[in-house]
């Protein structure tokens, strides 16, 4: 059973498998209340590895898909079929089975670079019902999450927490973490904190070390995670984040 608390907060899991299946009971029924309230439903997801299986459990959630529009939390300035493509990755995961009828919208599109790519973003964003229903995110060892990543350009717009912009352009510094994928697009923090439900999901061990030190005090530019962490702090959020070794 998952257990909550702990000086973290964190919610742990006793493994991958338990964590996919709570969390995707957990979603499926936050994404039919909304369908139900609002007539639509609205779901921003990660990619990275640790969401997959909670995407393939969902894939096969009855729940009424063709009235829920999914977007990317982040993307790789990649197109579609091209490696390190979120938007390819959630179709292959999540938009399967059942889910084959929920509405995809993706960040790449034909301009040359995010910041480029902005204003069609902020166009289709405009079609989707905000607040987001749903929020999935992934964190990485350097307290990475989206595509906050530690002192990357245009890190500084995304974190605003007064902006009016849902999607900024990221240069994101060469680390092991980003490899050669430098360029992103991401949501930023206010629709991400606005979420009725967010939900950050993390593996092993470094991830635990790495969201206790991002608690701590420290500068958000060096964990971006800590931005909203101390919006959670400040105004308490429907905010999991599980754990599993
Ligand atoms: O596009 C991405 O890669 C994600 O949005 C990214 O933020 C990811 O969630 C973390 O890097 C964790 O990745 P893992 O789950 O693979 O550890």
């Amino acid at each position: 059973m998952a257990h909550e608390g702990g000086d973290t907060g964190l919610i742990t899991f006793p493994g991958e498998a338990a964590m996919a299946a709570r969390l995707a009971d957990l979603i499926a029924a936050q994404l039919a209340a909304a369908v139900e309230d609002k007539g639509r439903a609205s779901f921003a997801v990660s990619g990275g590895s640790t969401p997959k299986l909670l995407y393939q459990h969902l894939s096969q959630r009855d729940l009424n898909w063709s009235k829920v529009d999914v977007v990317l939390v982040d993307e790789r300035w990649v197109d579609p079929g091209e490696e390190g493509s979120n938007e390819t990755f959630i179709a292959e995961n999540l938009m399967q089975d059942r889910a084959a009828a929920a509405r995809l919208t993706g960040m790449k599109n034909k301009a040359a670079t995010p910041a480029e790519g902005l204003a069609t973003m902020e166009a289709c964003l405009s079609g989707i019902s905000f607040p987001l229903d749903v929020t999935v995110l992934g964190m990485g060892g350097d307290g990475h999450t989206a595509s906050w990543f530690p002192h990357a350009e245009g890190l500084d717009a995304a974190l605003d927490p007064e902006g009016s912009d849902r999607a900024a352009a990221i240069t994101a510094t060469r680390s092991e973490v980003t490899g050669k994928f430098l360029q992103r697009m991401t949501l930023t923090l206010p629709p991400v904190a606005e979420s009725g439900l967010i939900v950050l999901m993390m593996k092993g061990e470094g991830k635990r070390e790495a969201y206790e030190k991002a608690q701590g005090e420290g500068a958000v530019a060096d964990m971006p995670v800590r931005a909203l962490l101390r919006v959670h702090e400040s105004r308490s959020l429907p905010f999991w984040p599980c754990w599993t070794a």
